[in-house]
């Protein structure tokens, strides 16, 4: 299945302040398409530290407050690393088309993470579309995302 598949259930969008331009402008396309989105932030691009957005980002995710979770920062780096510390949570970092679906198909993300710094924002909605369209694959990927959890 899908990861989305109703219009009603919202997403989850956040953005330090390297992605605030980006994750205003893909808000606005969702918004725009007829989806509800939670804004979790940032406001501008006045600094933020990114800890401060893709926690409760990912609480959200994890406690089924939306469908799933867009977040922006300079690399990714910072907003995966932070978001994957979530037990249900499993952010992959996606820099074009072809690994937005792979971190569908294979590690069932529930949280695409895109470097601002280093996409345009067309291939950021792209990638958004993408992971939205993918479905997990299951079987062999399904025992290994089964062996992630730890501690
Ligand atoms: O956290 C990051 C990398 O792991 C992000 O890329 C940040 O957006 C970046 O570090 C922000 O850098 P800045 O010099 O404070 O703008």
């Amino acid at each position: 299945m899908n990861i989305h598949t109703s219009t009603q259930q919202p997403i989850a969008i956040g953005s330090d302040h390297a992605g605030f331009e980006y994750k205003q402008a893909v808000k606005e396309w969702l918004t725009g398409k007829g989806f509800a989105v939670i804004d979790f932030g940032a406001a501008s691009t006045s600094s933020v530290d990114y800890p401060e957005v893709a926690h409760p980002l990912a609480t959200a995710v994890e406690k089924g407050e939306a469908a799933f979770g867009i977040l922006f920062c300079g690399s990714a780096n910072g907003v995966a690393i932070t978001a994957n510390k979530h037990q249900h949570i499993r952010a992959g970092l996606a820099w074009n088309t072809e690994v937005a679906q792979l971190i569908r198909q294979h590690n069932n993300a529930n949280i695409i993470c895109i470097p601002a710094r280093f996409v345009t924002t067309e291939a950021a909605m792209e990638m958004v579309q993408t992971f939205m369209d993918t479905a997990f694959e299951g079987g062999r990927h399904e025992t290994r995302v089964n062996k992630i959890p730890c501690c």
